[in-house]
C-alpha cells in the first residue's frame, strides 16, 4: 500500500491507467477489423476458437498477478467477443427462453457480444444451425443430479451436427422474489428439474406452499414479476431481468451441481492437443458384446469417460449407445479403435471431436 496517497490521488491515477486501457482496446480492435477483411478476402472462418484458445493460454502464461487466471479469461473472452462482433456478428441459438442456464452457458462461452437467440426447443436449435440461420448452437446434455437429457441425444440420430465444444457450468438456484422476503410467500414457481434439486431445501424452509412446474425457470420468472405472493427458483441472471429480490441464493440440495451443454455446428474443430471424441452406434443383440465393443478402446490404452445407452424408438430391446473418449479422431490410437468397433457395429456414427472443458 503506497503510504502517502489519498484516495483522490489513486483513483487519479486508475482514471489514467483506464484512458490508457480504453486507447489500447480501440487499437486492437482496429487490428482486428484489418484481420476480418483480410479473412473475408480470403473466404476464411471469422470465428476461430483454436486462435481464442491461443490467446487465452498466451495471456495466462505472462500473468504474473495480482489478478488469478480466471479473471483475465473472462476479461478477455469479451476483448475477444467484442473485437469479433466488428468483423462480423456471431449467431448463436440457444435452447431459450432470455435467463435460463443456457442462456447462461452460451455468455460463458462466446461473450456478450455474440448475437445470442433464443429458440423453443432443443430441436429448434438444431435447425437453426442445420439451415445455417446460426453458425452455432448450445443444447444442455446432462446434469450432475438429475442425469442426461435424453432429448439432445435422440436429436443426434437424425442430425448430421457435429460437436465442437462442451460447457460445463456451475448450477446455483436462487429463491427469487418481488418483496425478498420468506414469509410473503404462498406458491412456488419453477422448472421440474430446479425442484427436484432443491426438494431438502424446500421441505425444511417452505414445508406447506405448493410447488408448481413450469415450461424454464426464466418462465417462472415472468410469473413471479407480477405476483407479490410467489417465489421462483432461478438464476441470478433471471432476478436482473425480471427485477427480482434475492429471498435466499443457493439453495441447492447438492453442493456440486453442474449441468454439461454441448456446442454444435456444421463444420467439425481443429484439433487443440487437450480433446474428447463422441460417439454413437447400434450392435447386434449377441452373447459378449458389451465387452467386445469396448475391448478395441481398451487395448489401445483409449480412456472412456462416459458410456450411455438409450432405446431405439422403433425396435423394442435394441439399445444406441453414446461413448465419451479421450482423444481426437485424428490421433491414431482413436481412429483405429473406433474403426475395429465400426467393423461389428450396425450402424457407427462420429459426434464430433471437441477440446476438453477447462
Ligand atoms: O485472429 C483472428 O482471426 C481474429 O479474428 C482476432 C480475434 C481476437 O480478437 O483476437 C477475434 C476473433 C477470432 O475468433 C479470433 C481472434
Amino acid at each position: 500500500m503506497p503510504k502517502n496517497q489519498s484516495l483522490e490521488q489513486l483513483r487519479g491515477e486508475i482514471d489514467q491507467i483506464d484512458s490508457r486501457l480504453v486507447e489500447l482496446l480501440n487499437q486492437r480492435a482496429r487490428v482486428a477489423s484489418d484481420v476480418g477483411r483480410l479473412k473475408a478476402g480470403q473466404d476464411r472462418d471469422f470465428h476461430v476458437p483454436s486462435r481464442e484458445r491461443e490467446v487465452h493460454e498466451r495471456v495466462a502464461r505472462m500473468n504474473q498477478g495480482p489478478l488469478p487466471e480466471e479473471a483475465l479469461h473472462s476479461i478477455f473472452r469479451e476483448i475477444m467477443s467484442a473485437c469479433l462482433s466488428l468483423e462480423s456478428p456471431l449467431k448463436v441459438a440457444y435452447m431459450g427462453p432470455k435467463a435460463t442456464f443456457s442462456h447462461l452457458a452460451t455468455m460463458q462461452q462466446f461473450g456478450l457480444s455474440a448475437q445470442l437467440e433464443p429458440q423453443k426447443s432443443i430441436p429448434a436449435v438444431f435447425e437453426e444451425v442445420e439451415k445455417g440461420k446460426a453458425l452455432y448452437g448450445v443444447v444442455p446434455v446432462e446434469n450432475s443430479t438429475e442425469g442426461v437429457v435424453t432429448h439432445t441425444l435422440d436429436m443426434f440420430v437424425d442430425s448430421n451436427l457435429q460437436i465442437i465444444s462442451e460447457i460445463i457450468l456451475d448450477i446455483h438456484h436462487d429463491l427469487l422474489s418481488r418483496t425478498g422476503r420468506l414469509e410473503d410467500i404462498r406458491k412456488v414457481y419453477s422448472h421440474p428439474q430446479p425442484i427436484a434439486q432443491c426438494r431438502h431445501w424446500l421441505e425444511e424452509n417452505l414445508p406447506n406452499v405448493p410447488l408448481v412446474d413450469v415450461a424454464s425457470t426464466a418462465v417462472a420468472a415472468q410469473i413471479v414479476s407480477e405476483d407479490y405472493t410467489a417465489a421462483a427458483i432461478a438464476s441470478e441472471l433471471a432476478a436482473s431481468m425480471y427485477d427480482l429480490k434475492m429471498v435466499r441464493s443457493r439453495i441447492e440440495d447438492q453442493v456440486n451441481n453442474v449441468t454439461r451443454f454441448l456446442v454444435i455446428s456444421r463444420k467439425p474443430a481443429e484439433p487443440t492437443g487437450n480433446d474428447k471424441t463422441s460417439i454413437m452406434f447400434s450392435v447386434r443383440d449377441e452373447p459378449g458384446i458389451l465387452y467386445r465393443m469396448l475391448e478395441p478402446f481398451a487395448r489401445r490404452g483409449v480412456n472412456l469417460s462416459k458410456i450411455e445407452s438409450r432405446p431405439v424408438k422403433t425396435k423394442a430391446w435394441e439399445y444406441i449407445f453414446f461413448l465419451d473418449m479421450s482423444g481426437h479422431v485424428s490421433e491414431a490410437p482413436v481412429r483405429e479403435a473406433i474403426d475395429e468397433l465400426k467393423s461389428f457395429c450396425q450402424f457407427l456414427k462420429i459426434l464430433g471431436s471437441y477440446p476438453k472443458a477447462r
